[in-house]
């Protein structure tokens, strides 16, 4: 599926503004951004059941919509699975899966068996929706769309309706399905915890916009400026200013080519890359190549998150209040002295808007 220079405008405002990407048949691509940035609006002209003001959008290489073309929803080879997945409630599980399939159940019974047989689902072919489970009625919404063997399968939120225990295993049997039927699947999420675990590629938005594109790993190790980076983790940011392509703070230098001097950069880096050593006698580490100089910290105060433990930091020079996150428990008391280092692999410095 291929989506060109989408744009849709309500009241002039554009909440699609050129929105362009493609999806390979197999792959979980991911509209990843906050509330009203664009994606249901996006996903929604890729149905066809709204019309964009200008673009192109083609399925298996043909246009289902241009300036010219506009193929219809039930024509575009694409199926939908929304928030609320609503399953008709007056018809028995066998029903509903057949119910985009010509002839219905009775002329596709081999076909819905089959479907119900990969999710688990089979001894539940003749119950109703409100006697199944939440993660159930996912199972059979999923198998719904997936019956009349769309090229395209389009998810808003699916799996935002159910219990927080119930997702990771749904939405990893979810996955499983859809790369074993080759769909191109298009799914919209605000989590980016959701996107990093399901797509191979996501689309991040922001203001109608993809701001940045790539593997999940592209996103979250070279995001393209701070909000891209503070989408996927709590951030710290050092600022400084530029003199001579080289920024002074007090965990040594960073170098910031290609900015002129004067102006002022954001250094930034998520909590778990910070390095944390003890004190001795006011003796920090020596700098390396790989973690700069040690800045002497102290402790604000130290959490302790399950997996993980969260330690806020002060650095004595310049006040810099700093986030680490720490695996296991690591609960430092207050005003502990420590010398902290920052991944100069894992540092991003990004201009000062
Ligand atoms: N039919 C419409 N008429 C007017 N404005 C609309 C219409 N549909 C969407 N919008 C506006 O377009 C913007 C983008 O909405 P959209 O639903 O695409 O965002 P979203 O990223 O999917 O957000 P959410 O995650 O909250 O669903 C919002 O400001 C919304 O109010």
């Amino acid at each position: 599926m291929e989506v060109q220079n989408l744009i849709r405008a309500f009241d002039g405002q554009r909440v699609v503004d050129d929105v362009g990407f493609s999806v390979e048949a197999g792959q979980v691509a991911c509209l990843l951004g906050p509330s009203g940035c664009g994606k249901s609006t996006t996903l929604r002209l890729v149905a066809g059941v709204d019309l964009p003001d200008s673009g192109r959008i083609f399925v298996d290489g043909k246009p289902v919509c241009d300036g010219n073309i506009h193929i219809p929803p039930e024509r575009r080879s694409v199926g939908l699975m929304f928030q609320d997945f609503a399953l008709f409630p007056h018809l028995p599980v066998s029903e509903n899966v057949a119910f985009g399939l010509k002839g219905g159940y009775s002329t596709n019974r081999a076909h819905v068996g089959e479907l119900l047989e990969r999710v688990r689902m089979s001894s539940h072919i003749d119950s109703y929706p409100h006697e199944l489970s939440g993660g159930e009625q996912q199972r059979v919404a999923l198998v719904r769309a997936l019956a009349p063997q769309p090229r395209v399968l389009l998810m808003d939120e699916p799996f935002s309706g159910l219990d927080e225990r119930l997702r990771d295993g749904i939405r990893d049997e979810t996955l499983a399905l859809l790369k074993e039927e080759g769909t191109a699947v298009l799914l919209v999420t605000h989590e980016p915890d959701e996107a990093m675990r399901m797509a191979d590629q996501i689309l991040l938005m922001r203001d109608g916009r993809i701001v940045q594109q790539g593997a999940p790993y592209n996103l979250y190790n070279a995001p393209v400026d701070r909000q891209a980076a503070a989408f996927f983790s709590d951030i710290n940011i050092l600022t400084g200013e530029v003199q001579g392509a080289l920024t002074e703070t007090p965990f040594g230098q960073f170098l910031t080519p290609g900015v002129p001097d004067g102006s002022e950069v954001e250094i930034v880096i998520r909590p778990q890359h910070l390095r944390i050593d003890f004190d001795r006698a006011g003796q920090g580490p020596a700098p390396t190549p790989e973690n700069g100089t040690a800045a002497l910290a102290r402790v604000i105060r130290a959490r302790y998150l399950g997996r993980e433990s969260l330690v806020e930091f002060t650095t004595d020079q310049g006040g810099i209040v700093l986030n680490a996150i720490v695996p296991g428990v690591f609960l430092p008391p207050a005003d502990t002295p420590m010398w902290l280092m920052l991944r100069r692999d894992r540092v991003f410095v990004f201009p000062r808007d």
